[in-house]
């Protein structure tokens, strides 16, 4: 069954935990974006996972360097995930699952910004990787003429585990799924709309429904 991701780019712990509190019954794993980790440092994974201990904690470190550090840390606080770039040496995500391995946890790659997401998605998943974001960032996004149908292409053809983010919302949801995505990443989509609730709950039925 594909899972559901909401990616909680918020600045605040108070402000995430009460927005996990409201979309939890909907979504499988539960995103501290990159901003807030900046922001509150590693206590607000250890905070989401305190709250929310039968959710999967991703921690989204988007770490470049000291693999192996990074995600210690990350998985001490309480994540079950980190993510890695794509665009690190081997060597760092190779560090990083070490560290996955000795918590029993997970390394996710995040493939933001590089040119051939497919061929690094194929080359890492061999390094012994979770599942590899298929990703277009915010600044991405907001690029002109950016489409994930992008995402959704690469995804068909990646033939590897993947998840999907940047710019995932009810309207492409099923298209990402039917792509061949085990999770679907949707941030904006959730902690922006005006019921978070019913937009998580919307997400989650039209991936049950694909
Ligand atoms: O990691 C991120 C940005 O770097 C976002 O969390 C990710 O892109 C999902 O958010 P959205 O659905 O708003 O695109």
């Amino acid at each position: 069954m594909a899972k559901l991701q909401v990616a909680i780019d918020l600045l605040t712990t108070e402000q995430a935990l009460a927005l996990a509190a409201k979309v939890a019954p909907y979504v499988d794993i539960i995103e501290l974006g990159t901003p807030l980790i900046k922001n509150m440092g590693s206590a607000v994974i250890t905070a989401m996972k305190e709250a929310h201990p039968d959710k999967l904690v991703f921690a989204d470190l988007k770490t470049a360097d000291a693999g192996e550090l990074e995600a210690d840390i990350a998985f001490s606080a309480g994540a079950d995930m980190v993510t890695v770039m794509g665009a690190a040496g081997n060597a760092t995500i190779i560090g990083a699952v070490k560290a996955a391995k000795a918590h029993g946890k997970g390394v996710v790659v995040d493939t933001i910004g590089y040119p051939d997401r497919v061929k690094r998605a194929q080359e890492v998943t061999e390094l012994g990787v979770e599942f590899v974001e298929l990703h277009a960032g915010l600044d991405e996004q907001w690029t002109a003429g950016y489409s994930i149908q992008v995402l959704i292409d690469e995804a068909a053809r990646a033939g590897v585990p993947v998840s999907i983010a940047g710019g995932v919302n009810l309207s492409n949801v099923a298209s990402v799924i039917k792509a061949g995505a085990q999770v679907a990443v949707a941030g904006a989509a959730i902690y922006g709309a005006e019921d978070p609730a019913a937009a998580a709950k919307a997400l989650r039925e039209a991936i049950d429904a694909v």
